[in-house]
Order: C-alpha cells, then sequence, then structure tokens
C-alpha cells in the first residue's frame, strides 16, 4: 500500500548566530543546531528521532511546529510549503499539529482551573457552542482516564504523570492528525513513563493519530516508534525502520550508541 506522507522536511537548517566575542571581530560564527535535515512522517506512524542532548532534536521539532523558521530549507504539510502559506492555511496547520512538552508542569496556567485550559483550544479556534465543548471536554477526560473532578481543581494539584495525561488530552482536543511528542516522558519516573507511553499508544490506534517522538533514551524510542532518524550535531547520521536500527544499525555512531543502553530496561521489546 502507498504510504501517505504528511509531513515533508527538505534539507532544513537552522543556524544560532553567537555573539561575538570580542567588538573589532568580523566574522560572526553560528551555531549549526540543524545542519541539512531532511525526512518524511507518513500518515499513523511513529516516527522517532533520537540523539544526545544537544544534536538538534529539539531544534528540529520546533521548526515543524512553526515555534521559530528555518535560515534554509523548506517544510510541507501535504503539499502546502509552509512558508507560503496564508494565515487560514496556518491557522489549520496549528489546529492539526499540537505539540507535548517534556515538563508537565510550566504548560498549565497556575491560575486556571484545568477546565479552562481543556476549553481554551475551542475558544481559541472558535469551535462549537459552549454545550458540545463541555461535552468534548468530558469525553477528553475519558480519553486520558482521568475522572469528572479534575475539571475545577487546579495544577498543583496532580502528579507529573496526570499533568502529562491533562496535556495530552489538550493537545489532541481539536482533533489533530499528529503529535509532536518532545521528551514527553523524560521527566516522569520510569513506571509513570510506561503508563504514559501505552496511554500514547491506545490513543494512536483509536484516533488514527501519527506521531513525531523525540528522545534521547533509545529504550523509549525503541518501544514506541516504526521509523527512527538518529541525530548528531544537527545532522541524521541514519534513517531506517526501527528494527533495522537496532538489529543493524549502520552509522558507527549509531552504534556507539546503542553500545551505551543498559539493558536492565522496563521497555525492551520481545517481538
Ligand atoms: N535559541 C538558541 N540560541 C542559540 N543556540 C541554541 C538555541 N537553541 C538551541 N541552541 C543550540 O543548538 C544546539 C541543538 O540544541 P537542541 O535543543 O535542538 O538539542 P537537543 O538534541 O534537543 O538537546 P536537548 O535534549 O538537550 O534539548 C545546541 O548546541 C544548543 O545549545
Amino acid at each position: 500500500m502507498e504510504k501517505s506522507t504528511i509531513i515533508s522536511v527538505k534539507n532544513i537548517k537552522k543556524y544560532y548566530k553567537l555573539p561575538r566575542s570580542h567588538p573589532f571581530q568580523r566574522q560572526q560564527e553560528s551555531i549549526k543546531a540543524v545542519d541539512d535535515v531532511s525526512f518524511d512522517i507518513y500518515k499513523s506512524e511513529t516516527f522517532g528521532i533520537v540523539g544526545e542532548s544537544g544534536s538538534g532534536k529539539s531544534t528540529v521539532a520546533r521548526l515543524v511546529n512553526q515555534l521559530i523558521r528555518p535560515t534554509a530549507g523548506d517544510i510541507y504539510y501535504y503539499d502546502q510549503e509552509l512558508a507560503s502559506a496564508n494565515k487560514a492555511q496556518l491557522m489549520d496547520y496549528r489546529k492539526q499539529v499540537q505539540m507535548v512538552f517534556q515538563s508537565p508542569y510550566g504548560t498549565l496556567d497556575p491560575r486556571k482551573t484545568i477546565e479552562f485550559s481543556l476549553l481554551e483550544p475551542f475558544a481559541i479556534h472558535n469551535i462549537g457552542t459552549t454545550a458540545e465543548r463541555t461535552q468534548r471536554v468530558a469525553t477528553l477526560l475519558d480519553y486520558v482516564s482521568l475522572p469528572k473532578s479534575t475539571l475545577n481543581k487546579y495544577p498543583h494539584e496532580f502528579s507529573g504523570g496526570q499533568l502529562q495525561r491533562i496535556n495530552i488530552a489538550r493537545a489532541i482536543s481539536l482533533e489533530p492528525e499528529l503529535l509532536i511528542l518532545d521528551e514527553s516522558v523524560s521527566a516522569l519516573d520510569v513506571s509513570v513513563q510506561a503508563q504514559i507511553l501505552n496511554l500514547l499508544n491506545d490513543l494512536q490506534e483509536e484516533l488514527g493519530l501519527t506521531y513525531l517522538f523525540i528522545s534521547h533514551d533509545l529504550n523509549v524510542v525503541r518501544y514506541m516508534c516504526d521509523r527512527i532518524a538518529v541525530m548528531n550535531q544537527g545532522k541524521i547520521v541514519e534513517l531506517n525502520d526501527a528494527k533495522e536500527i537496532y538489529d543493524n544499525p549502520q552509522a558507527s555512531y549509531t552504534r556507539s550508541l546503542l553500545s551505551a543502553i543498559p539493558i536492565s530496561s522496563p521497555y525492551l521489546r520481545t517481538t
């Protein structure tokens, strides 16, 4: 069956200019956070990006999410190149592509109830009547297995795992196609991590979601992903099916990453 491509990233670069070390320095140096990266994300897959700290993973996530603009290169959503998209197209993209960040704590307004935070995306995108929004919020809580009593509480009343469930509920509220999960379980205890990863797998099956899954943890990536891109110093050094990456790594950098995985991991796949 022909795979349908949702996102196509073509030769993107993101360079950050470093401050001049002295006032007469002529050439301003730059950090190549992302340096000529290309990949496609297929519908309903989990596409992983793995690499050590500073390899450029989060910068790729922020580029795909349009939080920052590339120095060069193009990102396509289906046939639409994003830099030349009009306002309505970008608004649709912002609805279709949602992000779940690493820290579950900073993302919800501490002074607002969870109900307010879950209703907010509908207000921003002007979707549904008040009754429809309330009904949808109840359904969202069911999806992430949280009780109704969640709604009139505040963020400080929840654990990290519960907050990440709320963030996921918020991210799926507008029925997006793609979730960008940037180290979304890294801040959680291992047992809670497993629960959230299983929740994400269930939601993907139920809602037909596509994931861009970013992590430094090779075990977590192996557990979650269909295809994996390995990043090092702003470049993709290897991109392949997950099984190939683990069973038959081609790049020496991938091999050295794999050799550093702790073997006693709760995520080791038996398949
Ligand atoms: N706004 C910025 N200004 C300057 N340099 C930046 C900026 N954002 C990222 N960088 C640099 O770009 C490189 C890639 O950073 P990035 O955060 O994308 O890596 P990462 O793989 O996600 O690592 P981590 O998991 O530690 O965040 C790093 O050297 C980082 O210091």
